[in-house]
C-alpha cells in the first residue's frame, strides 16, 4: 500500500486529490428558520409571495390624486377632503374620487383609485380636511413586487444562511427551511503523552488541545463535531472506537504522521485502507497524510497544533465545503503590507501566523511572532496566515499575500 501512495505532492496537488474522493451530501432535513442561521440551503427556494404585496406607501402621509395636486405650494396651498386613514396591516376599504385623500403610514397599501402620497410634513391638518403645500407624487410609491416576485428563485442549493438570507426566506413565507444534515466529523487524537484537560499532567505529558481546537474549526465550516475518546493502543480497539462513533462522513486524526514508528491509525490504513498521499510541500504541516478506510476519507492531521489547525483550514475546510455542497470560497485571500520581516521555507511553502488590521492606507499584517509549529499561541492572538512561496521570504514594506482566518477580518 506504502508503495502506490504518492509523496511530497504541492499543496494544489494535494487539495485536488483531498477533493476528489470527497462526495457531495444528498440528505436534507428542515430546520425551522430560527435554527438555520450557519446551515447550508439543499434546494432552491423560489418566493411564495410578492414583496410588497401591493403597491404601498414608504413614507407616512396621505394618498390621493396626483392631478389634484400640481398647483400646490407653499402660498397657494391645495385642500383635499380626508374620507379615511389606510394604517399597515389595516388596509382602507373604499376608493379615493377627485378632491378626496386618505391619510396612510408606512407599508400601507395605497388606496385604489389614488396614484400619489404626499408626506405628512409636507401637510397641513384641519379637522376633515388636509392642506398640501406641494404636490403629490408617485416617487414614495413602492411597487407590488419591487424586492420579492412570486415564483422567482431567490436562494440558491449550496448558499450559506447568513443572516439577511435567513430573513429573505421568512419574507419569501418560508417557516423551515430544507437545509443539508452537517456532516458528522471524527476527531481522534494519538499520542501516548496526550492527557485530557482537567486531569493531572505528568511528566512529559502535553493537554489534549487539537481535539478542541479541530472541534471549533469543523462547526466553523458547517460540520458536526464528534469528538472520540482515546483508543486503546490496537488495530482492533481503533476499529471498535470508530464502529461505536457510527456513521461518519470524515475522520480527523491528529498525531503519528511523522518519521516516528508508526502509530495504529497508519497500521490500520496500511492493512485495510488506501493511503493516497503523505507529505505536502508546506510548513507547517508537512507531514499531512490522506488515506480512505471503509469509504470514509480519513485526513491524518500532524501532531504540532499549529500544524493540525493549519492543514485542517487548507484541506478539511474546503472538503467540509464539498460534502455540504456549499458554493462560497472555503477561504479568501487578500494582499497587505507587511509591517515586520517574514521568513521563508527554503523548500517548501510557509504559511506564517500574523495579525491583519485594516489602516487608511489598505491592509497591513505583522507576525505574531515564534512560528514554532508547536507554538499555539499564534493562532489564537494571530487571525491570519501570511503565504510564503519557497526561498521567497517579505521585507517590511513588501505586499504579501494573506489568508484571513474564517470568521475575522
Ligand atoms: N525526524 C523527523 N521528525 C519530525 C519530522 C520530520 O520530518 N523528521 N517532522 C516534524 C513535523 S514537521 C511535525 S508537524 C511533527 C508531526 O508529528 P506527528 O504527527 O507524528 O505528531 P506527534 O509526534 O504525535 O506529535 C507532535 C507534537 O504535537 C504534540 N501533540 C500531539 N497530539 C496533540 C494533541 N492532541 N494536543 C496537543 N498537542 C499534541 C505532541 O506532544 C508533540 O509535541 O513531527 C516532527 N518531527
Ligand atoms: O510541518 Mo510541522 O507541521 O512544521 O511542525
Amino acid at each position: 500500500m506504502l508503495m502506490n501512495m504518492k509523496q511530497n505532492l504541492s499543496v494544489e496537488e494535494a487539495l485536488e486529490m483531498v477533493l476528489q474522493e470527497a462526495r457531495p451530501r444528498q440528505t436534507i432535513e428542515h430546520l425551522p428558520l430560527a435554527a438555520s442561521y450557519g446551515a447550508v440551503l439543499g434546494e432552491d427556494l423560489i418566493s411564495k409571495v410578492h414583496h410588497p404585496s401591493a403597491d404601498d406607501t414608504s413614507v407616512d402621509g396621505y394618498a390621493c390624486l396626483e392631478a389634484d395636486t400640481r398647483s400646490a405650494s407653499l402660498g397657494n396651498p391645495v385642500r383635499l377632503r380626508v374620507i379615511g386613514q389606510s394604517p399597515a396591516g389595516k388596509p382602507f376599504s373604499g376608493r379615493i374620487g377627485r378632491g378626496e385623500a386618505v391619510q396612510v403610514f408606512t407599508g400601507a397599501p395605497i388606496p385604489p383609485g389614488a396614484d400619489a402620497v404626499i408626506r405628512v410634513e409636507d401637510t397641513l391638518r384641519e379637522g376633515e380636511f388636509v392642506w398640501l403645500m406641494k404636490p403629490a407624487s408617485a416617487t414614495d410609491i413602492r411597487r407590488k413586487g419591487d424586492d420579492l416576485v412570486e415564483g422567482q428563485t431567490y436562494l440558491r442549493k449550496g448558499d450559506l444562511l447568513t443572516p439577511g438570507r435567513v430573513g429573505l426566506a421568512a419574507a419569501m413565507g418560508y417557516a423551515t427551511l430544507p437545509v443539508v444534515k452537517r456532516p458528522r466529523v471524527g476527531i481522534l487524537s494519538t499520542g501516548d503523552e496526550v492527557v485530557e484537560p482537567g486531569e493531572a499532567l505528568p511528566y512529559g505529558g502535553v493537554y489534549n488541545s487539537n481535539s478542541y481546537s479541530l472541534a471549533g474549526l469543523v462547526v466553523e465550516a458547517g460540520g458536526e463535531p464528534v469528538i472520540l475518546p482515546k483508543i486503546s493502543d490496537s488495530v482492533e480497539g481503533l476499529r471498535t472506537q470508530l464502529q461505536r462513533a457510527g456513521q461518519l462522513d470524515l475522520l480527523l486524526t491528529s498525531g503519528g504522521v511523522s518519521m516516528g514508528e508508526y502509530d495504529i491509525v497508519r497500521r490500520m490504513l496500511e492493512r485495510e485502507g488506501e493511503i493516497h498521499f503523505w507529505k505536502v510541500r508546506m510548513q507547517p504541516g508537512g507531514p499531512l497524510l490522506f488515506a480512505t478506510w471503509n469509504g470514509l476519507p480519513l485526513l491524518g492531521l500532524p501532531g504540532n497544533p499549529v500544524s493540525a489547525m493549519v492543514t485542517f483550514l487548507l484541506f478539511g475546510r474546503p472538503l467540509l465545503f464539498k460534502l455540504l455542497g456549499r458554493t462560497d470560497p472555503p477561504l479568501s485571500r487578500r494582499r497587505a503590507i507587511a509591517d515586520t520581516p517574514f521568513e521563508a521555507n527554503p523548500t517548501r511553502r510557509a504559511y506564517r501566523r500574523a495579525v491583519l488590521r485594516w489602516t487608511e492606507e489598505g491592509y497591513r499584517v505583522a507576525t505574531t511572532g515564534n512560528q514554532s509549529s508547536a507554538v499555539l499561541r499564534s493562532m489564537a492572538v494571530g487571525n491570519a496566515l501570511v503565504v510564503l512561496e519557497a526561498g521567497v521570504s517579505a521585507q517590511p514594506g513588501e505586499i504579501v499575500e494573506v489568508i484571513p482566518f474564517p470568521g475575522t477580518t
